[in-house]
């Protein structure tokens, strides 16, 4: 497959609108329309639903998930030179494609997406698509507004996005977060050669879904155990968990859990009860 679209091909279009890639904005391009349509694909059936694509650039991915039949896309770009080539996408799909000039950091698309399924999909620069992910995942409402994440992380961060305890290495906050409230995995990588300019890392692309029922704990109190236990992740938690209780022996043993294990040891299931146990301290102390 080598065209999906009548559009021209993307290296032109990057020529005629002058769209230099800008380091600043974490711009690695995708040229090749038959891996922009692995992601799309990747991301499940698009026909019924909303897509939210964050960053479309010259808009590489933005054709592929039209061109798989998106309903409906609503693409934040940041970068105003983008907007012409984005546009003429948009004509090339009447009604179904709707951008939106904005930092998708402070942008909330939610308004624009009315009832039905939202997929987010997404090829983000590193920093802005940890972030992104973080926000998505810690919204008090669960599950939530969006039914599945397709997104191009560095393969350094999506290895900690899908560990758990049998990963000690990669194991932090991070994989707690996602291993709570989603199931997490890396559908394939992608080589530095896939991007104009080529980055010094291979990427993954990490598909995400929402757990229906993860087990009740306040997400506040499962970021404060996570945060002292894998700020000290050397140390026992006897040791560890002292930044949040000055005694913390009653919580970890109302976890069920060892003073002497290590946060990377300890499975999501371990910090859901800390978290509990945590509150309930805080409730006694009043
Ligand atoms: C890695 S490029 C990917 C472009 C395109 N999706 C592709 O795959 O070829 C990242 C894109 O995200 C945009 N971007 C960076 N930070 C952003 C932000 N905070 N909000 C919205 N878009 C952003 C950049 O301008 C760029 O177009």
């Amino acid at each position: 497959m080598s065209q999906i679209d009548d559009l021209p091909p993307l290296r032109e279009v990057v020529r005629t609108h002058g769209l230099m890639a800008k380091k600043s904005l974490g711009q690695n391009f995708l040229f090749d329309l038959n891996l922009t349509s692995r992601i799309a694909r990747s991301a499940g059936p698009l026909e019924d639903a909303t897509v939210i694509e964050v960053g479309p650039g010259p808009g590489g991915l933005t054709r592929a998930i039209l061109a798989a039949g998106a309903r409906k896309t609503i693409a934040i770009e940041r970068d105003s030179r983008c907007l012409p080539a984005l546009a003429e996408i948009a004509e090339r799909y009447p009604g179904r494609l709707e951008v939106v000039e904005a930092d998708a950091l402070e942008f909330d698309p939610r308004p624009l997406v009315g009832d039905g399924l939202v997929r987010i999909i997404a090829n983000l620069p590193y920093n802005v698509g940890t972030a992104l992910l973080t926000g998505w995942l810690t919204g008090e409402a669960w599950p939530p507004w969006w039914a599945s994440l397709t997104v191009m992380f560095q393969r350094e961060v999506a290895e900690r996005i899908v560990a758990d305890e049998s990963d000690p290495k990669n194991y932090g906050r991070l994989g707690v977060l996602c291993g709570w409230r989603t199931e997490a995995r890396i559908l394939f990588d992608v080589p530095p050669s896939a991007f104009v300019p080529p980055p010094k890392i291979t990427s993954s692309v990490v598909h995400l879904t929402p757990r229906a029922s993860p087990l009740p704990c306040r997400i506040g109190a499962l970021e404060a155990v996570t945060r002292a236990a894998f700020g000290q992740r050397r140390k026992m938690l006897r040791q560890s968990l002292k930044s949040i209780a000055p005694d913390p022996a009653p919580i970890i043993s109302a976890a069920g859990l060892e003073e002497t294990t290590r946060a990377e040891n300890i499975p999501v299931e371990g910090y859901v009860a800390l978290a509990n146990a945590y509150d309930e301290m805080r409730k006694q102390l009043g």
